[in-house]
């Protein structure tokens, strides 16, 4: 058991409905100050093992609950989450550094909605029948099994909960595998569902390293399905664990998304839009990091940038007045200054920042905008995944929207402009898959969400989740004799 902000937490693996310890453990240090909060289980093999076989157990039962009783536990699991929203907050962001005021706010309230949102999807679900020379067609909606649900550190308990919803939802067994930097927030939750009445073996967690317990799960020949939201370079490895038994993937990958400011943008909305993708301290996949400005109001747009960009209050996440808090890891900060200093030794200027706020010290990084990149270049094409946007200008329409989709990514891709027809006709032509305009981040959970080419494969999101999360099945039957 560890206390971590006043809250109790027990950070064992969770399996067939019981703590269970390893005779290894790791040590969960707070981005905050890097002092360790949490000394947690460190599973391999046999966790993974018994945490499926557990899961195996507990299917046939659960798969076979009403959709009414699955959709009601869904709803007291989310009473559970809102009763300790603050509780959440606080553990997460100790735990990965994220603003306080945004897991009250925002993250958590959207945990409680992941299971709310699901739960009345599934009531909702269905085809209509239909006729076939006086043959009935009847599409049903089968559980596929035990899901592994595999998840990254950034906004941890948010997207842990956005795959575990519609896998319960629809009637699957999971075993939850969460980032090893943020391992807090998924064993309060399981204590959660638990309380909620979840049956034992129905929600599993097993903590550790990936390769250690994340390998043996994804290459597990009873895991059904496999849905994986982190970094390309996992992702292949998750891929090549799944071949072997063709086990079903969904995969939400990194970005190198645009915004697109035409000189027609409202331009203090597209500043508020540019300045926006520094929350999170940059850590955000959907971050739309490259600025693509159109030359004739790229000096005032840039003043406008640094002006407002310079207002950020940096510190502790602690503090509700505080805007950006510190990077989750010293590793990663070492990537993201790796990346600055890379880009400074290649030509490009640091118009802010560039490189860590020694004020604060710590994890601490501070904003930073690049101008004068060249074509190719590593700070234009990769993911830095911190708080670090490069400007370019463009002159034309076309070159906007070739500037916009060159890249292996296609996540996301965020507009601004005063024109509706020049927004039709430059969102048709982006590879991406979620397009905002004029706007950033306005999610609605029965949108399909994933990202295009490196981005990801398949879909999330209202029926596209329980696409996934099922197995599809068409019955065909003949007319009764009368
Ligand atoms: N498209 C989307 O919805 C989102 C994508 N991301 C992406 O996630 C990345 C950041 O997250 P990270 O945690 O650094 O990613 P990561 O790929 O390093 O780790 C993600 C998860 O995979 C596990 N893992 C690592 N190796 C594994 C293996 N061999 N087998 C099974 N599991 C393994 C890790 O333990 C962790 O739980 C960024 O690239 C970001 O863009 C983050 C949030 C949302
Ligand atoms: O809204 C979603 O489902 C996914 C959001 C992704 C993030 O919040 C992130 O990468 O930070």
């Amino acid at each position: 058991m560890a206390t971590v902000a006043g809250v109790a937490v027990e950070p064992g693996h969770w399996i067939g409905g019981e703590r269970v310890g390893s005779s290894q453990t790791f040590t969960d240090v707070s981005p905050i100050d890097e002092r360790p909060i949490a000394e947690i289980a460190r599973g391999g093999a046999q966790e993974a093992q018994a945490a499926v076989d557990a899961a195996r157990r507990a299917f046939p039962s659960w798969s076979r609950t009403t959709r009414e009783e699955r959709a009601r536990i869904l709803h007291a699991i989310a009473d559970g989450v809102e009763k300790r929203i603050e509780d959440l907050a606080q553990v997460e962001t100790a735990d990965n550094g994220a603003l306080i005021r945004s897991h009250r706010r925002g993250v958590m309230p959207r945990v409680a909605h992941n299971f709310r949102f699901f739960a009345d999807w599934l009531l909702k679900l269905g085809h209509e029948d239909f006729d076939t020379r006086g043959h009935t067609n009847h599409v049903s909606w089968d559980p596929a099994g035990v899901c592994a649900l595999i998840t990254p550190w950034n906004a941890p308990l948010m997207l842990a909960t956005w795959k575990i919803a519609p896998a319960l939802a629809a009637g699957n067994t999971v075993v939850l595998k969460p980032a090893e930097w943020t391992p807090l927030t998924a064993s309060l939750l399981a204590g959660i569902a638990a309380e909620a009445g979840l049956p034992d073996g129905v929600f599993n967690v097993v903590q550790g390293y990936g390769a250690e317990v994340g390998g043996p799960l994804t290459a597990h020949p009873d895991v059904r399905r496999i849905s994986f939201t982190g970094s390309v370079p996992t992702a292949r490895a998750i891929a090549a664990a799944a071949a072997p038994h063709l086990t079903p993937l969904s995969l939400e990958l990194g970005g190198k998304s645009p915004l697109v400011v035409f000189a027609d943008a409202d331009l203090d909305l597209a500043v508020d839009l540019a300045v926006e993708q520094y929350d999170n301290a940059g850590q955000v996949c959907l971050a739309a990091t490259r600025l693509l400005v159109e030359s004739s109001i790229a000096d005032e747009f840039t003043e406008r940038f640094i002006e407002k960009a310079g207002r950020i209050k940096q510190g502790d996440p602690r503090d509700a007045a505080t805007d950006m808090g510190p990077q989750i890891h010293r590793r990663h900060l070492e990537r993201v200054d790796g990346f600055v200093q890379r880009a400074k030794d290649a030509g490009a200027r640091a118009l802010i920042g560039g490189g860590p706020n020694d004020e604060l010290g710590g994890l601490y990084y501070r904003p930073t905008l690049f101008t004068g990149a060249s074509e190719g270049a590593e700070i234009l094409t990769e993911e830095v995944f911190g708080p670090v946007l490069t400007l370019q200008t463009f002159d034309t329409e076309e070159q906007a929207i070739a500037m916009a989709n060159g890249t292996r990514f296609g996540l996301a891709a965020t507009l601004a402009t005063g024109d509706p027809e020049r927004a039709r006709r430059v969102t048709e032509r982006l590879v991406a898959g979620t397009v905002w305009v004029n706007c950033f981040f306005v999610r609605d959970l029965q949108a399909p969400f994933g990202g295009s080419r490196q981005s990801g494969m398949g879909r999330e999101g209202g029926d596209w989740s329980f696409d996934f999360y099922c197995d599809l099945k068409n019955t065909v039957t003949a007319p009764w004799a009368k």
